[in-house]
């Protein structure tokens, strides 16, 4: 048998076309997905098929990890391109018994618009293509005929997407049209520069290139095309200088208004705000027909669209982000929380939790929640409640259900119903908030390792974190430092926006309920509190509350609830009395699309 130890799995013969069965079957050391940089085992045959799924595993979260989270996409650099416009043509009218015809070379069309849009229906920024070309408008032609215009493009982006035009000097910048044609003209001699600026800019006649060159009324037209273009350079740094794009899309654009559309055209969806226009089109001959030129043998080409670098950055509006090492049940509390309608998935591995999942948490007059109104419910791993689910439709027990609209009352109905989470909380809820369940962070995701902390960057805007650690660990006040102290390497002051720490998996101290194992518990979460009380301090010298829970089993989660209600309210009041400065929130921060940091 050939030893692929000493080769990374990935690169193990068959890696791609049976990689899973034959890996698997070669490894008898369980992987540790704790570990990312563990080196690959030494391959010793043996069937099993929960480890073929840890491998498929450690895969996946080795693939994210080396995303440095770029993967997460709430940033992204789009160079975006107007479209060009069309060609001028050079033509004559022909007609019989009109032997020298007038010019009748049509314009060329103008290049589409680009825009961009913010849309309710999306949530990630990872379906926007990096670079973005405007529809270049058609040619020009004979008999008059104009090219016709490019369709305006829309870049949809989602509610929250914050747009900044990426200045000059900054070397993320693509080049813009001049910048561009200066590039591809470097190193010429003056006399091929001319020409090739020439054929970027002109159409001759057949055959009437050079003689062309020559004729005053060409030299005329030529002087005035540079004018124009010196213009409409200068035009677009004094732009770039005094409006900078910057777009802070948080609200959808009212679509029932009409909006400006040609005179006649039927009234139109709106498309956003224009971010790159695009060029105008080629002259055809005709205009350039004078009392000296009477067969203009020319015409202009189309000009190229605007060229701009956005960058785009989505702010994801969580009003509390979890903070936790993996499996303390991060994904399990934001399930119940949410009465299961956020679906993040949970399972007794690290880094079940590759992307940030945001979920809703509404609350009722009386402080209960709509995760919380159904009692008893468990909220156990992602696997075992489908095979739950599978069951329970494979008995039939869904077959003569109501359906929704069957059992549902009319929504007029006044009667307060809070016995039932979903539609029926709708008149109950008087408050709601948002609470963002993260990937894992462990000690050193400053230095890449597990998932990186790049994650973290969605949680800076954040108006409370909540540290969540495992109560059922022997030493859960471990946790806390390492989460404090790389929320710190992420962004000094980061910790100071933490409020609670929430002890999960509180159900499973206490063993069968026997004194010794009760009171070994109390002392535990005892000792936990002292250590908060002494070593974790939060902004303004604020105590850290403490909260045991058991996320799986819906135990004390109404405190938390009203704890972060709270929270949330606290913060949002603070924003109404000292609203942050503009440029705070629109402060470019370190991009992760930076390749290398
Ligand atoms: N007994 C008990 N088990 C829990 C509780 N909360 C979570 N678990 C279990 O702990 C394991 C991990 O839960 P997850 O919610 O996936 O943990 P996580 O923090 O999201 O983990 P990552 O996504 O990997 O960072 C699962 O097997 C859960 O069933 C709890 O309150 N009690
Ligand atoms: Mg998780």
């Amino acid at each position: 048998m050939p030893r692929f130890g000493l080769l990374p799995p990935s690169r193990w013969p068959g890696a791609f076309t049976a990689p899973l069965d034959a890996a698997a079957r070669a490894i008898s050391v369980p992987l540790d997905p704790l570990d990312p940089i563990a080196s690959p085992p030494v391959p010793v045959v043996q069937e099993d098929d929960s480890l073929r799924d840890r491998l498929r595993r450690r895969r996946r979260t080795e693939w994210k990890r080396r995303q440095r989270g770029q993967t997460f996409l709430d940033n992204l650099i789009v160079s975006v391109r107007g479209g060009t416009g069309g060609d001028g043509c050079v033509a004559f009218h022909r007609e019989k018994f009109k032997p020298f015809g007038p010019p009748s070379g049509g314009n060329g069309g103008r290049g589409g618009d680009v825009y961009i849009l913010p849309s309710p229906h999306l949530t990630t920024l990872s379906a926007i293509p990096k670079r973005i070309r405007g529809d270049p408008g058609g040619n020009g032609m004979g008999t008059w005929q104009n090219g016709r215009n490019g369709n305006p493009l829309i870049i949809r982006v989602p509610l929250g997407t914050i747009v900044r035009e990426i200045p000059r000097g900054d070397t993320r910048r693509s080049k813009d049209e001049w910048e561009a044609e200066e590039e591809s003209l470097a190193g010429l001699a003056p006399a091929e520069r001319l020409e090739k600026m020439r054929e970027h800019r002109w159409v001759h006649y057949p055959r009437f290139g050079e003689t062309n060159i020559t004729r005053d009324s060409f030299k005329a037209a030529e002087e005035s095309l540079y004018k124009q273009e010196r213009e409409r350079r200068y035009a677009r740094h004094q732009r770039e200088l005094e409006s900078s794009i910057v777009l802070d899309l948080d609200k959808e654009i009212d679509s029932s208004k009409s909006v400006d559309a040609p005179l006649g055209a039927r009234h139109r969806e709106p498309m956003g705000h224009l971010v790159a226009a695009g060029g105008m089109g080629g002259l055809g001959n005709p205009h350039y027909l004078s009392q000296l030129n009477r067969a203009p043998k020319f015409a202009t080409r189309g000009q190229p669209g605007e060229r701009i670098t956005l960058a785009l950055e989505l702010k994801i509006l969580a009003d509390v982000g979890f903070v936790g090492m993996p499996n303390a049940g991060k994904s399990t509390l934001l399930r119940a929380l949410t009465g299961g309608r956020a679906k993040s998935e949970v399972a007794s591995y690290a880094f079940t939790t590759l992307n940030p999942v945001v979920g809703i948490v509404r609350v009722a007059a009386d402080g209960s929640f709509e995760g919380g109104v159904r009692a008893g419910q468990v909220h156990d791993e992602t696997l075992v409640e489908e095979a739950a689910e599978r069951a329970r439709m494979e008995r039939g027990e869904y077959a003569d259900a109501l359906t929704r609209n069957q059992s549902a009352e009319p929504r007029a109905s006044p009667r307060l119903d809070t016995d039932r989470g979903g539609y029926h909380f709708d008149l109950a809820e008087t408050f709601r908030f948002t609470i963002a369940d993260n990937p894992g962070l462990i000690s050193d995701s400053s230095e890449n390792v597990g998932l990186g902390h790049s994650f973290l960057r969605s949680m800076e805007r954040s108006l409370a974190l909540a540290y969540i650690v495992d109560l059922s660990a022997p030493a859960p006040w471990d946790e806390l430092l390492v989460l404090r102290d790389e929320l710190e390497k992420y962004q000094p002051g980061m910790s100071r926006k933490a409020r609670v720490v929430i002890a999960n998996k509180a159900d499973l101290l206490g063993g069968d309920g026997d004194e010794a194992a009760v009171a070994d518990a109390k002392a535990k979460l005892q000792r936990l509190e002292t250590f908060v009380a002494e070593r974790m301090v939060s902004g303004e010298g604020r105590r850290l509350d403490v909260v045991p829970v058991s996320a799986k089993y819906s135990q004390n989660l109404t405190r938390v609830v009203g704890l972060m209600r709270t929270y949330v309210q606290d913060a949002r009041d603070r924003l109404v009395e000292q609203p942050p400065k503009e440029l705070d929130v629109l402060q470019p921060g370190p991009l992760l699309t930076d390749p290398d940091p």
